[in-house]
């Protein structure tokens, strides 16, 4: 058997929609697996009652698939599905790599990373990587279709997770189809400040880079309190605010002493729009680990 743990993750970052993510310390998925002649797979933990164990519905059916890899495997959810913090992508990335190892396929993580989004395009329609590339990498990745490339930044996070879902697949419909000059100019301008600020390791460029004005307004109007939330992050101290993934999370940037004032002022707002949630106060953290086998 062998068992690994995979982070959450969140996407995009604002700026670098469909290219950006970081690998979050916590929360996390577990996945186990062991040989067999087909795939079954089991599901417990956080949200399990809304995941498919069908092995065509469930993420980690299509890894097993990819890797010519059959198993039982059973996944702990401690990232709540539907959640915009990579939940279907942790499986995905836990899956590949834990399967990788059993069946002693000897591919590194890098080459691993498409076979974890096929997992993705199973649940969204679409094989984007910027999820798995930080859950099997860790840190601050930008995933390109020909390379993906990593940094281990350290920057404190606020993550909040309301008690409302927004799936994947409905959060890509509302995406704009175009984009002015004007507006892709702004972009590419915070795409590149928030990737010096990683590599600088500051949290104030990577909350300046975190603005964005083509996906992340659309996306916004699915989450419940979003402007009001958003407005609390940054009076209690964020440096930058933006939707996680798809939503529903909303994600915070912010210097390590200003987290539990952040993470209050967040689940406050939220709970103004009458929405309850909860917050992780996390931090860019490292890829998958293999931990036993
Ligand atoms: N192993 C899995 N873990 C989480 N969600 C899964 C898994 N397999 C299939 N799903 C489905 O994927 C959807 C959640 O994925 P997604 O919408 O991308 O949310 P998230 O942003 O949390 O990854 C749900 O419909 C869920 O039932
Ligand atoms: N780039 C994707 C990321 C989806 O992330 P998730 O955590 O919500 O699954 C998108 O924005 O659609």
């Amino acid at each position: 058997m062998v068992t690994v743990r995979a982070p959450a993750t969140s996407a995009n970052l604002g700026s670098g929609f469909d290219v950006f993510g970081v690998a979050l310390d916590r929360p996390a998925d577990v996945v186990h697996v062991e040989r067999a002649d087909r795939t079954t797979i089991e599901v417990t933990g956080v949200g399990s009652q809304y995941i498919p164990t069908d092995p065509g519905r469930n993420v980690v059916g299509a890894v097993a698939e990819a890797l010519d890899a059959p198993a039982h495997i059973r996944i702990d959810k401690g990232v709540r599905p539907s959640s915009g913090l990579g939940s279907s992508a942790a499986s995905s990335a836990g899956a590949a790599l834990a399967l990788n190892e059993l069946y002693d396929r000897g591919l590194s993580r890098e080459e691993l990373v498409p076979i974890a989004a096929e997992g993705e395009a199973v649940v969204s329609g679409e094989a984007h990587a910027d999820n798995v590339a930080p859950a099997l990498l860790g840190g601050f990745t930008v995933a390109t279709p020909e390379r993906v490339t990593t940094i281990d930044a350290d920057i404190p996070l606020v993550a909040c997770l309301p008690e409302i879902a927004v799936s994947t697949r409905d959060a890509r419909r509302v995406v704009p189809e175009t984009a002015s000059m004007e507006e892709l100019v702004h972009t590419v301008g915070r795409a590149a400040t928030l990737s010096v600020g990683m590599c600088r390791r500051d949290p104030k460029l990577v909350g300046a880079g975190m603005d964005e004005r083509i996906v992340t307004p659309a996306r916004a109007k699915l989450i419940t309190g979003y402007d009001d939330v958003r407005s609390a992050a940054l009076a209690a101290g964020a440096d930058g605010v933006t939707v996680s993934g798809a939503g529903p999370a909303v994600l915070a940037v912010c210097g390590a002493h200003a987290r539990t004032r952040v993470a209050a002022a967040m689940i406050e707002a939220f709970d103004d729009a009458g929405v309850a949630a909860r917050a992780y106060k996390t931090r860019v953290g490292s890829g998958a680990e293999v931990f036993d086998f």
